[in-house]
């Protein structure tokens, strides 16, 4: 396919404190479900890219774990993750609620991103619109532009509703370089079948644990195969780690039940994105440490 004239496309990524709705503006982008999204902060862990194709711009969504000091190994795998994934992006989006008031996080947030790409430009985005009253989401474009300084763009965006979400897609796409099409129209993320696997799997064992840390949750899958006797059918078999009994026995609830929920949600999302059938068989292990184990980390693919 040529690429018209004037077609822009690059990379973006959007940054924020954690459950500012980065994963979910994505997912609205995109239109298909992608990037974790979760009640729990911090989930997001991969670089996941998702593709916005339009006739005149291509733009891809970086969508990068939120920036936090490092506590154990795997922060500061995320953080050099983050690193790495900011030095060659073409605009931020910055990303704060409505319903919230700016605060140091929010600062500190920007100062990093800053003094990581001291010359892109960086879009501030009121997340969450459809928490708010007009004159509090007025206040918060003052407050965000007044943050980002006189000449930034600032734009109101409810991911949940979906209002505004093809401006924030027209605004991205004007502020792109001109640039060729990285992708072909038809692909939507680069990620593998297995980690978005593994992501529904995680997002649906997380949904509703209230005290756990969702970093002590990872999930790897171990095998798929043909289910037998069926070939509209496949088999998933898959392991969820934890790291404590304790956590086990949060994760897998009253006699199993909650496991099966999460079962039975994980399976639904991934018979849709394998297209077929699937009989999913989920077994959870107590590996305790894993977070501070290089070897483990790298088993799970961090
Ligand atoms: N009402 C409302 N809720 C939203 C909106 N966008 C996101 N949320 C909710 O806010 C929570 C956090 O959203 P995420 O998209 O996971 O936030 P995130 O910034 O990616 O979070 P981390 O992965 O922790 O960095 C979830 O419960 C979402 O359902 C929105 O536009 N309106």
């Amino acid at each position: 396919m040529t690429t018209p004239e004037g077609f822009r496309s690059g990379f973006v990524s959007f940054v924020g404190r954690p459950n500012t709705g980065k994963s979910t503006l994505t997912n609205a982008l995109v239109g298909e479900k992608i990037a974790i999204t979760s009640s729990r902060p911090q989930t997001t862990r991969h670089a996941i890219r998702g593709l916005v194709h339009r006739p005149d711009a291509q733009i891809i969504l970086v969508d990068t774990p939120g920036l936090h000091r490092p506590r154990t190994l795997l922060g500061e795998r995320l953080n050099a993750l983050v690193e790495e994934t900011y030095s060659d992006v073409d605009l931020i989006g910055l990303c704060i609620p409505a319903g919230e008031r700016i605060g140091p996080g929010d600062r500190w947030i920007l100062e990093q991103v800053r003094k990581l790409c001291p010359t892109t430009p960086i879009l501030g985005l009121v997340t969450k619109i459809d928490t708010v009253f007009k004159p509090r989401m007025m206040e918060q474009l003052v407050a965000v532009s007044t943050l980002l300084g006189p000449d930034s763009e600032v734009v109101p965006v409810s991911a949940a509703s979906g209002e505004q979400v093809d401006v924030v897609a027209d605004l991205i796409a004007s502020l792109l370089p001109e640039g060729p099409r990285f992708y072909p129209d038809d692909v939507i993320t680069e990620e593998s079948d297995e980690s978005r696997m593994s992501e529904l799997i995680r997002e649906a064992a997380l949904e509703g644990v209230r005290d756990e840390l969702p970093h002590s949750i990872a999930v790897s899958i171990e095998e798929v195969l043909p289910h037998e006797g069926r070939d509209d059918m496949v088999d998933v078999h898959a392991t969820v780690y934890v790291e404590r009994q304790s956590q086990k026995a949060i994760v897998l609830g009253k006699g199993g039940s909650r496991m099966r929920e999460v079962g039975t949600q994980a399976r639904a999302g991934i018979e849709q994105l394998l297209g077929t059938k699937v009989y999913l068989d989920l077994h959870v292990k107590v590996l305790k440490e894993w977070q501070r184990d290089p070897k483990m980390l790298g088993r799970l693919g961090f």
